[in-house]
């Protein structure tokens, strides 16, 4: 087996398209051949389903993946509340640990060719007093693919993210642009104004596919080299 693969999958906000850019790359990664499976370390916002919490990225992931680890290591805290993590896991007496990250993670990485860790929110988003996302990839020592939804505003955001991204000493191996809004105007100035500015590969260009699912999309995605 080749030296497993992975990323730490960040969005410029929440809600841009980051899990289903991230099932998109597992169809493409699978397309490819490859043992690919998803993970969502943190996720908030849980319902009780057939016997256990469930976190819809979670779920999503799940079901993208060649096969299924088990929540436990796919996402080791599913935290109730759709709220800030901080503030879910604090409500709930949680202190998330990154060592606990980490071993699932790393058991998720002997298992399969290619792994997608999706953060949660945008870049920077606090996990307890002391620890933040961008922390949590710097532990997972993973390349960072950045998903920049594509509507007004997003040039200010994905350029801060990829500051903060350099900032933080973590490498941006690319960027995917997601049509997240398909009523934005001259979108592909906005492309090329991103183009010339983000020092990473652009990945691909997903569509706005209304009443399709990820699968649909992964010819437009290729992984990093
Ligand atoms: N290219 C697209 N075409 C159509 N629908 C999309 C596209 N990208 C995302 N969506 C839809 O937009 C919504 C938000 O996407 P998604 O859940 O992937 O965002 P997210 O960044 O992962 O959110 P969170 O921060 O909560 O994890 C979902 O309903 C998703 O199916
Ligand atoms: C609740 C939902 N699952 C979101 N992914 C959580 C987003 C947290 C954003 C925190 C913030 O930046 O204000
Ligand atoms: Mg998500």
């Amino acid at each position: 087996m080749t030296e497993p693969r992975a990323w730490f999958l960040a969005g410029t906000d929440t809600e841009i398209g980051k899990t289903f850019v991230a099932c998109a790359l597992l169809h493409a990664a699978r397309r490819d051949g490859h043992r690919a499976l998803g993970m969502k370390p943190v996720a908030a916002g849980a319902e009780w389903i057939a016997g256990e919490w469930l976190n819809e990225d979670a779920a999503q992931l799940r079901a993208a993946s060649s096969f299924d680890p088990g929540l436990d290591q796919l996402n080791p805290y599913c935290l109730k509340t759709p709220v800030a993590p901080h503030i879910a896991a604090a409500e709930e007496g949680i202190d998330i640990d990154p060592a606990r990250i980490r071993a699932a993670f790393e058991s998720l990485r002997a298992q399969a060719d290619v792994v997608i860790v999706e953060g949660i929110g945008g870049f920077r988003v606090p996990l307890g007093d002391r620890y933040d996302t961008a922390d949590m990839a710097r532990e997972l020592g993973l390349p960072v693919i950045l998903v920049v939804g594509m509507r007004l505003g997003c040039i200010n955001h994905a350029l801060l993210t990829v500051e903060a991204i350099a900032a933080r000493g973590l490498t941006l191996a690319g960027w995917i642009a997601n049509r997240i809004d398909p009523a934005m105007l001259r979108v592909d100035e906005n492309l090329e104004a991103l183009r010339r500015r983000i020092p990473a590969p652009l990945l691909g260009v997903v569509p706005h596919v209304a009443g399709a699912g990820p699968a649909q999309v992964a010819a437009a995605l290729r992984l990093p080299a």
